[in-house]
């Protein structure tokens, strides 16, 4: 019982350390974060209701995770072939193609949430 407790809080830390790294050092990453802070902003800025925080939040989780996972296929595929090949190509292109899904359903999300809010209330 003492090993699982310490081996799960063990590996608590080394994700927490990896998403450290993402947001160090991974551009798209940053990004997003910026991104997300700003909905977050627009989020209090409206008073957004509580289920469209909840639907938020799970869009800014999916998006970011995505990309994180699209960054730990990209690392791998540079590390088992560093040199051009078609198939790492394909690999990484399937890998980014993920994400967009991701992104422009976050993106239809965000729309859906603010218009009314926007155009409205005017
Ligand atoms: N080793 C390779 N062999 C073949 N094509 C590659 C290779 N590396 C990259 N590519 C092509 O270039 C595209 C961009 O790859 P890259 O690894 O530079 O990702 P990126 O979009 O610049 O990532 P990021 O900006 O998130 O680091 C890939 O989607 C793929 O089409």
């Amino acid at each position: 019982m003492y090993d699982f407790i310490t081996g799960r809080i063990k590996g608590g830390g080394y994700a927490i350390k990896g998403a450290w790294l993402l947001l160090k050092h991974e551009h798209s990453i940053q990004l997003q974060f910026v991104i997300a802070i700003l909905v977050t902003i627009a989020g209090f800025y409206f008073d957004i209701t509580t289920t469209e925080w909840m639907i938020q939040l799970l869009a800014i989780g999916m998006v970011m995770g995505a990309e994180g996972l699209n960054t730990a296929v990209e690392n791998i595929a540079d590390f088992v072939h560093p040199d051009f090949h078609v198939k790492i190509g394909v690999i990484k292109d399937v890998a980014a193609g993920a994400v967009f899904f991701v992104a422009l359903i976050a993106v239809i999300v965000g729309i859906i949430i603010y218009f009314p809010y926007i155009f409205y209330t005017l």
